[in-house]
């Protein structure tokens, strides 16, 4: 019989290879779009009040958020990466002039002191691996973001905004106890409001 975890890895496998699939044309589109559909989603917010965003460098096929990195230096917001530490993230500033390491999956990540602590961060966009119409999502299976933010609240900062391509969308994830919820869920086509 298949229990759980397996079908979580099978599906794992199934939607990496989906995102890896993509075409340098199509991941380009969708970052484009990704910045315009990210710009609406905040346009319902008081954005003068955002300061510290951390994002992530695009791997393995996900939807890059290189184009809304730029968005928010034009707008002198500051920004940050993830930095593996055991096995929670740090979030590291990320400039211009950024110099970096490489983490044990071959991610780059800032060498810097300029560290956020994440109650600090004002949005954390992560990466998504699936997601379902309800706020459920399936990430690498390091847990990293699930353990960084295990006791956050869905009302306190940072927000969690999950960002994918369409094509990693599924009908129903089940929820593991440890899932830490996100606030909201962008792709180039739709923005997931999760209350
Ligand atoms: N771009 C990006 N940065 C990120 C994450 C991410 O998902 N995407 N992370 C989000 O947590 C953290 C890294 N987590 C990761 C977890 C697993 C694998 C991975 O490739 N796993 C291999 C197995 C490798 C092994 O066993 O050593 C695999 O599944 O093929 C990569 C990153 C921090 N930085
Ligand atoms: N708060 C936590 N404390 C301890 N272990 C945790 C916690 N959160 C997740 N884990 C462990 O991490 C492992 C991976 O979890 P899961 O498959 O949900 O990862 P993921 O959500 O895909 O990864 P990520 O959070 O990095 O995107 C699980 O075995 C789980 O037991």
């Amino acid at each position: 019989m298949t229990s759980p975890l397996d079908s979580r890895q099978i599906l794992r496998r199934q939607l990496r290879q989906a995102r890896k699939n993509l075409s340098n044309h199509a991941q380009l589109i969708a970052a484009q779009t990704l910045v315009a559909r990210v710009d609406h989603y905040l346009s319902g917010q008081q954005t003068d009040k955002l300061k510290k965003v951390a994002l992530y460098l695009a791997n393995d096929g996900e939807i890059s958020p290189h184009l809304l990195c730029e968005y928010f230096w034009q707008q002198s917001i500051a920004t940050y990466l993830p930095v593996i530490q055991g096995k929670q993230l740090g979030f590291a500033r990320y400039t211009a002039d950024s110099m970096w390491q490489e983490n044990s999956y071959g991610i780059k990540e800032p060498v810097t002191a300029d560290y956020a602590p994440s109650r600090d961060l004002d949005l954390v966009f992560l990466p998504l691996v699936g997601f379902d119409s309800q706020g459920g999502r399936l990430g690498m299976g390091g847990g990293f973001y699930d353990r960084t933010f295990a006791n956050k609240r869905p009302d306190a900062s940072p927000q969690l905004i999950g960002l994918a391509h369409e094509c990693q969308q599924v009908k129903s994830l089940p929820v593991e106890s440890w899932d830490v919820p996100l606030q909201a869920i962008i792709t180039p086509q739709q923005s997931i409001l999760v209350s």
